[in-house]
């Protein structure tokens, strides 16, 4: 219940956030409505008394109690419209006001998630249940305005009961009381089958998706694993249908002791009025009150059972999500305003001091790791698969953050500066790159945001990435679509052609640092050497880290780190590598055989 009640003050803060006037004025409205029959009720009672004049004497004039009788509707059709408002119309009120706003919050927020995070399964399958419940925030306002506005009401037509009868006030009292408390115990077991069918269906959901993806279906067909896929997505399946209907057992029963509850209500009520009136104690108007206050009560009550269940709804998946935000760091605006943006002086611009790092909780990647890096020193970083020369880059550029040790920028640490200042001063290409569902322009352009329509930079970057060829192939030339799953006019690069595209991105920006890691593998000879001989000439004055397991790219750099065992096993100019005949020079000789083959194919 703790954690429902710091969801519903999370969320409600975040609508107020978004937009205040739009839940201010749809609780004030809602709530009028909801008093409104008691009120009328309540004042108008003179009203039944000419009725039931009229039914009881059989005199006087029909027209006299017309007036009385339009009331009495008007009564009836006010309670009618609050209870219709307060479902489907204000859900879809408020859907148009919080849905986009939460989802912008949420990404807003996702950026702030370190990349370390976001590559745990934990996190992503959080992150899942996050993102899945972007419908939260509207679920809270609109239950929570009907709630409210039920709780209002019912508070009122209780009033009215009690200015009838104590014994009325007390059955109708002990009907909410009953109706609410069931409705309670039914949420709270939901919320339990909830949990368990959100984990299958991120399950099924996975082997469901399989198929449709053009990478995941090759692998399926090639190795035909569909039956097996469909039988994994059946199993998770299976469980979310049974965990489905036994929520919707629970909800059947639940209506089921609720109608039966108003029933008996209506029941012992009506006994009392005929017993009353038997006695004298009580006239027509009264009776004829009493049963609107029923009809009021009961519509009061039936409403909360979908609107509470909904309120819950909405309360758990808020507080998945704001666990999942107040979890992850964030960035102060004022705190971060009293930060420098100015670099420190000196000449090592990154020093990394006794670093280690390990994903999750496996071995570490980096163990205990220094090294300095100078300003404009062109660096080559080598080592085996998975020695840890990509996770030692993202280190540098603060997406992710060591476990233990100090990453200096400038003398300075990480904390010391603005938020992001890093990424305004080193441009980095990553293997694992990204084309986004952009033009061909902004694909590259966005290596430097606010440059992306000045169409001379994108095509000189394009040059330096070798990817201007490119553009006489395709129909629309820098406005083309890329990738065709999204537009249907879009382009398919190949992996080098991608590649060049993604390699242009980090030559648009003119920062003083830049990044390589791997930015040939997919490319051939020519285009290898093209690609290098361009790096080289970009470097001038700049600080440039090169990844490659390439030793004849490796070799132009003023110096090579050789990564092994999680720490730096050698480093200094080919040269002095080769002449030390370690690691370096093991796989400077491993690369350099398969180009003396001899005629016939054979190794020397
Ligand atoms: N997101 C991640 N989650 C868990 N482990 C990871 C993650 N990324 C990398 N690793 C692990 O960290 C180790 C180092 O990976 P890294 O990508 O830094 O190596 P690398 O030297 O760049 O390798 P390669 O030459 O293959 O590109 C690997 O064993 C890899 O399995």
């Amino acid at each position: 219940m703790g954690n429902k009640l710091k969801a519903a003050a999370w969320g409600t803060r975040l609508a107020l956030k978004i937009n205040k006037p739009m839940i201010v004025f749809w609780l004030l409205l809602s709530v009028l409505l909801a008093v409104l029959p008691a009120v009328i009720l309540f004042f108008y009672r003179s009203i039944l008394g000419q009725i039931s004049v009229f039914i009881s004497a059989g005199t006087g004039s029909f027209n006299a109690v017309i007036p009385s009788i339009l009331i009495m509707g008007a009564i009836l059709t006010v309670s009618g419209i609050s209870a219709r408002l307060n479902d489907d119309f204000l859900y879809m009120v408020m859907f148009d006001a919080y849905y986009l706003g939460l989802e912008e919050t949420m990404m807003d927020s996702a950026q702030r998630i370190p990349l370390s995070e976001l590559s745990k399964k934990k996190t992503a399958d959080e992150y899942f249940a996050v993102i899945s419940r972007c419908g939260s925030l509207t679920d809270l306002t609109s239950s929570g305005c009907v709630l409210i506005s039920k709780l209002v009401g019912i508070v009122s037509f209780l009033a009215v009961a009690l200015s009838i009868s104590a014994f009325i006030f007390c059955i109708t009292l002990a009907y909410v009381v009953l109706s609410i408390a069931l409705n309670l115990f039914n949420s709270g077991k939901n919320q339990v089958v909830w949990s368990v069918i959100r984990e299958h269906l991120h399950h099924a959901d996975y082997f469901e998706k399989l198929p449709q993806n053009g990478d995941t279906a090759k692998e399926i067909r090639i190795y035909e694993a569909a039956e097996g896929i469909k039988k994994q997505w059946n199993k998770a399946y299976a469980k979310v249908e049974e965990m489905e209907m036994r929520k919707n057992k629970g909800r059947a029963r639940l209506n089921t002791v609720l109608e039966t509850g108003f029933y008996i209500f209506m029941g012992i009520i009506l006994l009392y009025c005929i017993s009353a009136a038997g006695a004298g104690r009580m006239g027509p108007d009264t009776i004829l009150m009493i049963i609107s206050l029923c009809a009021g009560t009961a519509a009061a009550v039936s409403g909360i059972s979908r609107s509470w269940h909904q309120l819950d709804y909405g309360l758990y998946g808020l507080d998945i999500q704001r666990r999942f935000f107040s979890n992850t760091p964030k960035v102060d605006p004022e705190e971060d305003g009293k930060k420098t943006d100015e670099p420190g002086n000196g000449d090592i611009i990154f020093e990394l001091k006794n670093v280690s790092f390990a994903y999750n909780d496996e071995a570490p990647v980096l163990d205990n790791l220094s090294l300095r890096i100078r300003k404009g020193e062109t660096l080559a970083l080598v080592g085996i698969n998975g020695a840890g020369k990509t996770t030692l880059i993202k280190i540098l550029l603060g997406l992710l953050k060591p476990d233990s040790g100090e990453v200096l920028f400038m003398g300075k640490p990480y904390d010391a500066y603005k938020h992001g200042l890093i990424n305004r001063r080193a441009g980095a290409f990553f293997q694992d790159f990204y084309l986004f569902h952009f033009t061909v322009q902004e694909n590259v352009g966005i290596g430097n945001v606010g440059q992306v329509e000045n169409e001379q930079m994108v095509l000189e970057a394009m040059d330096k990435g070798g990817a201007l060829p490119l553009l006489r192939k395709l129909p629309g030339g820098l406005t083309t679509m890329v990738n065709r799953n999204v537009e249907k006019a879009g382009v398919v690069f190949s992996g080098g052609e991608g590649q060049r595209i993604a390699v242009s991105r980090t030559h648009m920006s003119d920062k003083e640092i830049l990044i390589f890691d791997e930015p040939s593998s997919m490319l051939d000879p020519i285009a290898e050497m093209e690609q290098f001989s361009q790096i080289r000439n970009t470097a001038g004055g700049r600080t440039v880290i090169l990844v490659s397991h390439r030793i004849s790219f490796a070799r132009l750099a003023d110096r090579i780190v050789v990564l092994s065992g999680g720490g730096i096993a050698e480093q200094g100019v080919h040269d002095e590598l080769i002449n030390r005949n370690g690691l370096y020079a093991q796989f400077f000789h491993e690369q350099a055989q398969w180009y003396k083959t001899d005629s016939s194919g054979d190794q020397p």
